[in-house]
């Protein structure tokens, strides 16, 4: 999987700092992200007056290289600087401009505003001044562009610092994605995304974007048992158990097995039903991973059914009624376990595991780290954690995905992924990848059954 990384602000200075160390200077490193953003902006602004808007830093340094750029492009472009620069690379970038430069945004008006205020350096709300100038310029222009960051988001939380700020259709990410390109809420105010690449090394340790995944073709002399045998452990609700097996059917598993005596209607003749007890059934060691959750229940049976379905000791996605029946102490150590929680019952595991944490990301390594769980925390702004301090973030995913019955065809996917061979963490990203897939192949108003058929084409696209 070729998954692009994200960088907190403190590795996005130390990937510069190699850069430095390597021989490019500040400056040039200044010129590539400049220039890089500068393309972008020529394209949007095709002609319209532009006004760029620079802040005192780097951010600012990059401003005065993109209206430099424009301008000896022939574009029509001004600078808007309430504040000198207070880095040298800025301070030289300015020196280097030679267009209109303003020190008052007052009554400046343009039809493309470039917002050149703040980026990663940001450390503290924007003191009102700035945040009225800033608010005034965008109200007078047509079109925003934010350059790294929108001025008054945190990059690595992708929180507001301050209240109505304006929103953007492009934002140009220079260098790396920072965790508020993917976050809420900043994500929602950024439009398109775009990264220029500054020659930014792998960072050890970074978190990495759920990207589209690489799906192997089976091979020529694969069957049914070579690509995975997923069991499904059925419940008192056959109705969810069926969505998560339909689309465990449709991405990559060799052969769904349903284990339950409470039979669905209508299942699909591929689906095969074992209504043996639980215990014989998973006993099949042929079995590549299991399934437990959807549709299972909550009552004494569901809790049997779940322990017999952890102790099989097989790889397991924990799901749905599951998670919310789980206590430390029922995990064994090291088995491979993915659990794909939505917000109440990541509110539950936090309790049951007496997790403690500031916010939902730290409580997601904390849990993780604690049960020995992978987490994919499912919603509009999923993250997958894992006990060894791996981090993803899902790009964004339909918001039509919001009906009943989508997180149990995530779980089926994630399961079948398992079952193809994938280890808990790496079958999460791919599951999420391709149920947004499924989801914008769907298109709009789906249901929860469309979504478990589009699974197939999801894996089409990911080929
Ligand atoms: N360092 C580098 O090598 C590169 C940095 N780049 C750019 O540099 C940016 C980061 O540069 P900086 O670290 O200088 O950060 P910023 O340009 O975001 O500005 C930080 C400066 O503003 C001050 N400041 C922070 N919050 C403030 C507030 N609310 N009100 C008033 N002043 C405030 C800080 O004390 C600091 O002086 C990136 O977002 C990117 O745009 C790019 O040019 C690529 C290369
Ligand atoms: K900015």
């Amino acid at each position: 999987m070729k998954n692009a990384q994200v960088l907190t602000v403190a590795q996005m200075q130390a990937a510069e700092q190699a850069l430095i160390d390597a021989g490019t200077s500040v400056d040039e490193i200044m010129q590539i992200a400049g220039r890089g953003a500068a393309e972008w902006v020529w394209r949007v602004a095709a002609g319209r007056p532009v006004t760029v808007l620079c802040g005192p830093g780097n951010n600012g340094g990059d401003g005065y290289v993109i209206a430099e750029t424009l301008r000896q492009r022939g574009d029509e472009v001004q600078i808007v600087a309430p504040i000198t620069p207070k880095t040298d690379a800025a301070k030289n970038a300015r020196r280097a401009y030679k267009g209109v430069l303003l020190s008052s945004g007052k009554d400046v008006t343009g039809q493309v505003l470039v917002d050149c205020l703040f980026g990663s350096g940001l450390a503290r709300p924007l003191s009102g001044e700035h945040i009225l100038m800033l608010r005034d310029l965008a109200k007078r222009h047509t079109v925003r562009i934010a350059v790294d960051l929108p001025s008054g988001v945190e990059s690595d939380s992708g929180a507001l610092l301050n209240e109505r700020l304006p929103d953007y259709r492009l934002t140009i990410a220079l260098g790396a994605w920072k965790f508020a390109h993917w976050r809420l809420p900043a994500r929602e105010m950024m439009g398109d995304l775009r990264l220029i690449p500054i020659g930014v090394a792998a960072i050890e340790g970074a978190a990495q974007l759920a990207g589209k995944p690489d799906i192997p073709v089976p091979a020529s002399d694969a069957h049914k048992y070579t690509r995975g045998l997923c069991a499904v452990v059925g419940g008192a609700m056959p109705g969810a158990t069926l969505l998560a097996s339909q689309a465990a059917m449709r991405a990559g598993t060799g052969y769904v097995k349903l284990l339950t005596h409470h039979l669905p209607t209508n299942p699909p003749a591929g689906l095969v039903i074992d209504q043996a007890s639980l215990e014989d059934t998973l006993g099949d060691h042929r079995i590549a991973s299991v399934l437990v959750g959807p549709g299972l229940g909550r009552d004494r049976e569901a809790d049997d059914r779940l322990a017999m379905a952890i102790d099989c000791g097989k790889p397991i996605v924990i799901d749905a009624d599951a998670l919310v029946l789980l206590k430390p102490g029922m995990l064994r150590a090291d088995m491979p376990c993915l659990a794909t929680p939505h917000d109440g019952e990541f509110e539950a595991l936090c309790r049951a595991f007496a997790i403690v944490a500031p916010d939902r990301q730290a409580c997601a390594f904390a849990l993780a780290k604690t049960s020995g769980m992978v987490i994919l925390a499912k919603g509009p702004d999923t993250l997958i954690a894992a006990p060894d301090g791996r981090l993803a973030i899902a790009p964004p995913a339909p918001s039509w995905l919001s009906v009943a019955g989508t997180g149990d065809v995530l779980a089926g996917i994630a399961a079948s992924r398992m079952a193809s061979g994938r280890e808990p963490f790496d079958a999460a990203c791919e599951a999420v990848w391709l149920h947004g897939e499924a989801a914008r192949q769907c298109g709009p108003a789906f249901s929860a059954d469309d979504l478990a058929l589009a699974v197939s084409g999801a894996i089409a696209a990911a080929l």
